[in-house]
């Protein structure tokens, strides 16, 4: 592919308070042939859309306890409200942006994860169709990705943690680099009393870490997509916070900003 990719994961935690710039930051890397290839979560909206419908809803390890009710729920959050309104937004930028669920042209194959007895309808990622994505980039388009996977047999569908379908996406583009913005600088640790982001941390310093509590709740499945990418062609994953000025092009042009999981 003649343009340079990297995958861009954005959390639901931080969506709605991205600054205009930071879509403005996404148009000078798409006019600079820098196309980021995003999937994106949105949490926090699923949560309060299965709130006003009054559907329980319960998190096993991270995951959400996903049943076809909530199911329809993720998809009409994600796929729909969330999916377009990340599209208008850098469309408003001046950019070139294209919206799609993991179910379009069968783009995230799914299977069921092992503790399925207890989560229910959640996937890992088996296959993604890179070759569409390559063709929606050569089109001229940042393709915009929801997590919602399809099930072999073409039918069923699965709600996909979006740091997971992240890190899957990265690895089969074969892509150098994966970003993941967020609402945090980066991993944070105590040292000496003092809450200080690590700039660089290794796969043997993230088990130590979840082992002793210091990595907890949403940044489990971040860590651990991002030790899954960088066993494939994947260099690096850099975790930052979606409000530092042109925190993406700074990334790109190798500021140390946030934390760097390396091999
Ligand atoms: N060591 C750590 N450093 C920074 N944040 C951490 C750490 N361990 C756990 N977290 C939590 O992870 C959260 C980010 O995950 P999450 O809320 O799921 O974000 P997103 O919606 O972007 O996926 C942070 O807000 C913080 O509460
Ligand atoms: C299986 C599972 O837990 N899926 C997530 C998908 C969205 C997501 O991951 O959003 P964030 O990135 O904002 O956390 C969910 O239902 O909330």
């Amino acid at each position: 592919m003649s343009a340079m990719c990297f995958v861009m994961k954005c959390g639901g935690s931080t969506l709605a308070a991205l600054p205009d710039s930071f879509f403005k930051d996404l148009k000078g890397l798409q006019d600079e042939a820098i196309i980021p290839v995003i999937v994106h979560g949105g949490g926090p909206a699923i949560n309060d859309t299965l709130g006003k419908l009054g559907i329980e809803t319960e998190f096993v390890g991270g995951l959400r306890k996903t049943n076809e009710a909530v199911l329809d729920v993720v998809e009409m959050v994600l796929a729909g409200q969330i999916n377009k309104e990340i599209v208008r937004k850098i469309q408003l930028s001046g950019a070139r942006a294209l919206g799609l669920s993991g179910v379009d042209g069968k783009l995230i194959q799914a299977e069921p994860v092992a503790n399925a007895h207890e989560v229910g309808l959640v996937g890992n990622v088996s296959h993604v169709n890179a070759e569409l994505i390559q063709g929606v980039v050569k089109m001229g388009y940042m393709p915009v990705i929801a997590p919602i996977g399809l099930g072999a047999d073409g039918g069923q569908r699965y709600n996909i943690n979006a740091d997971t379908a992240a890190g899957a996406v990265a690895s089969h583009l074969g892509v150098e680099r994966m970003i993941v913005v967020t609402d945090v600088p980066g991993i944070m640790k105590t040292v000496d009393g003092e809450k200080k982001v690590l700039p660089t941390v290794t796969v043997q310093e993230i088990d130590e870490m979840i082992a002793s509590g210091e990595i907890y709740g949403g940044m489990i499945p971040k860590v651990r997509a991002a030790v899954q990418c960088i066993q494939g062609k994947v260099r690096e994953v850099i975790i930052v916070n979606g409000a530092e000025p042109e925190v993406l092009s700074r990334v790109i042009k190798g500021a140390e900003i946030g934390t760097r999981i390396v091999k």
